[in-house]
């Protein structure tokens, strides 16, 4: 278990914490904190402010997914899924959401418009080198598994 701080930022002081919708969920889902409605025309998008900041343990990062259910209802979707929103990031947490929908959408504040993912991310260290080790898979370039 992680704890990470939350923390609402000034005139957000109405706006619900991200929950999780069941004890399970792996996310938490996410409000929108627009002052006015925003309305999506088709095709548009738009950064929609969440109200809140985190701090979470180095090892993670937070994903933003869309919800499954504004996409397939309303073709609302995130533009740059998952977005990524790193452990060192200390500004508003946004969400890109595009309309690939037919129809205007209209986001209201206190909406659900997407989730948060915590993952955990493993420290790497790139090491450059000349020769890589012996693989049968890749050498034919991208895409090439080597086998027919
Ligand atoms: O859906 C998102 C994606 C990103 N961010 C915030 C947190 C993240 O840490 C920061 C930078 O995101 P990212 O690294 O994806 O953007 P970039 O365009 O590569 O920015 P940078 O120049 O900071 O690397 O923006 C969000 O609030 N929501």
């Amino acid at each position: 278990m992680f704890d990470v701080r939350i923390k609402r930022l000034p005139g957000n002081e109405d706006m619900p914490l991200p929950v999780k919708m069941s004890e399970l969920a792996s996310g938490f889902d996410l409000y929108a904190a627009v002052g006015e409605p925003v309305v999506l025309a088709p095709g548009e998008r738009a950064l929609i402010p969440t109200g809140f900041a985190l701090a979470m343990p180095g090892e993670l990062e937070a994903q933003i997914r869309p919800r499954s259910g504004l996409a397939f209802k309303h073709g609302i979707t995130t533009l740059n899924a998952p977005g990524t929103v790193d452990a060192d990031y200390r500004g508003e947490v946004k969400v890109l959401l595009i309309n690939h929908g037919r129809e205007p959408f209209t986001i209201e504040r206190k909406e659900r418009i997407a989730q948060m993912v915590f993952q955990r991310v493993p420290q790497i260290r790139l090491v450059e080198t000349d020769e890589l080790d012996d693989t049968v898979r890749g050498v034919g370039g991208f895409g090439h598994t080597g086998t027919k």
